[in-house]
C-alpha cells in the first residue's frame, strides 16, 4: 500500500492554534508532531492519494489561514517506511510505575479488538506480535498517536504527571483520594491518575472537543466510567468540588485570573499542581497564589525546558 505524506514545519508556539483549528473544522488525517528537545514542530498528514493530500491541504488552509503562505512537501512513501518513521517519533516513556505507551505497542491478545483502532492503526496493531508488557506492579496508559501533543511529549504535561506519580507514591489511602484535572485536554493527567489507583478522578475542559477526546482515550484504556469527564471552565468546573490533588496545566495568565477558584478546590492537606507556566512567569504565578493561599506551603518549582511548575500544599 502506498501513502502520500504532506509535511510542513510550523512554529512550536503556533501548534496550539493550528490544533484548535483542525479540531474545530473536524479535519482528519493531520497530526501535529513536536520535538521538545529540538524545539521544532511539524504538521504531518497521510493520505491515500496525491489528490486527497492536496485537497486536504486546501481545506486546512481554509480552516487555518495563517498557514496560507506555507509550502507543504508532498511525497510518496511506502507504508512500511511511514510506519517505521511514525514509530520512531512516538516513543514510550515512563516515570515511576506508570508508562505512557503508543497504542500500537498494545499486545494483540490484550487489545480490546481491532474495533478500538481504525484503518492503518488496526493493521499496525495486528502486525505487532510482541507488544509492550509492563513490569509487575506497573501500569500502562495507552496513547493515541493522533494526539501528539496530548501524549506527554510536552514539558508542561510531564511536569504535572510526574508530580501526580510522586504524590501517589507511598500513599495508603489512594482509593479514597480525590483528583481534579482542570483543563483535561486529551485526558492524559486524569487517566494517569486513575491508572495510579486514585479512587475518585474527574477532568473537565472548556473545550467540548477535549472532553470528547478524553472520553475516547478513557475507552482506549478500559477506563470508561472510572474517570468522569465534563465540560466546564475554571468557575463552573470547580464549583462545589474539592480534591486532595488538583492538577491544572493551563497557561499562567489563566491560572492567575482564576487563582481563588483553584485554591478553593483543594481539600485541607491537599496539593495544587500548576503547570503551563513559562519559567520566566514562575515568580509571577507564585506571587499570585501566595496571595490567594496565604498560609500554604510552596514546594520548590521544577523546571523542564523553558517551562516550570508551581506546587503548593494547603495546611490541614
Ligand atoms: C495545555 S492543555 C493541557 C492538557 C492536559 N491537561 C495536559 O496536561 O496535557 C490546557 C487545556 O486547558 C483547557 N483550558 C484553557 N482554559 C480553560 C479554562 N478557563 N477552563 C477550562 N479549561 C481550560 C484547554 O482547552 C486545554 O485543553
Amino acid at each position: 500500500m502506498t501513502l502520500y505524506e504532506s509535511r510542513v514545519a510550523v512554529a512550536p508556539e503556533a501548534v496550539e492554534g493550528i490544533d484548535e483549528a483542525i479540531q474545530e473544522a473536524g479535519l482528519l488525517g493531520w497530526n501535529l508532531v513536536g520535538d521538545v528537545i529540538e524545539r521544532t514542530a511539524a504538521l504531518v498528514g497521510l493520505f491515500p492519494s496525491e489528490q486527497e493530500g492536496q485537497a486536504a491541504w486546501a481545506e486546512l488552509v481554509a480552516a487555518c489561514p495563517s498557514l496560507a503562505g506555507a509550502q507543504p512537501q508532498l511525497r510518496k512513501i511506502a507504508e512500511e517506511e511511514w510506519r517505521e518513521g511514525y514509530r520512531a517519533h512516538f516513543k514510550a516513556w515512563q516515570f515511576g510505575r506508570l508508562h505512557w505507551v503508543p497504542v500500537w505497542h498494545k499486545p494483540q491478545a490484550s487489545a480490546s479488538g481491532a474495533g478500538a483502532l481504525a484503518g492503518v492503526e488496526a493493521q499496525r496493531s495486528a502486525d505487532d506480535h510482541t507488544g509492550f508488557i509492563a513490569p509487575d506492579g506497573h501500569e500502562v496508559l495507552w496513547l493515541d498517536p493522533g494526539l501528539a501533543f496530548g501524549t506527554g511529549n510536552h514539558e508542561t504535561t510531564r511536569l504535572c504527571v510526574e508530580r501526580a506519580v510522586a504524590f501517589s507514591e507511598g500513599r495508603i489511602d489512594l482509593a479514597a483520594t480525590r483528583v481534579i484535572d482542570a483543563g483535561c485536554g486529551s485526558g492524559i493527567l486524569a487517566l494517569s491518575a486513575a491508572k495510579l489507583g486514585f479512587g475518585s478522578v474527574v477532568g473537565f475542559d472548556n473545550d467540548p472537543e477535549a472532553v470528547r477526546v478524553s472520553e475516547e482515550n478513557a475507552a482506549l484504556n478500559a477506563l470508561t466510567g472510572a474517570v468522569t469527564f465534563y465540560e466546564g471552565d475554571l468557575v463552573s468546573g470547580l464549583a462545589g468540588r474539592q480534591a486532595e490533588l488538583v492538577l491544572a496545566n493551563i497557561l499562567a495568565p489563566v491560572l492567575i485570573e482564576f487563582a481563588a477558584n483553584l485554591v478553593a478546590a483543594v481539600a485541607p492537606g491537599g496539593t495544587l499542581v500548576l503547570s503551563g507556566i513559562l519559567a520566566s512567569e514562575g515568580e509571577q504565578v507564585r506571587t499570585a497564589f501566595a496571595r490567594a493561599a496565604a498560609d500554604w506551603h510552596f514546594e520548590e518549582s521544577r523546571v523542564l525546558g523553558e517551562w516550570c511548575d508551581v506546587v503548593c500544599v494547603r495546611p490541614l
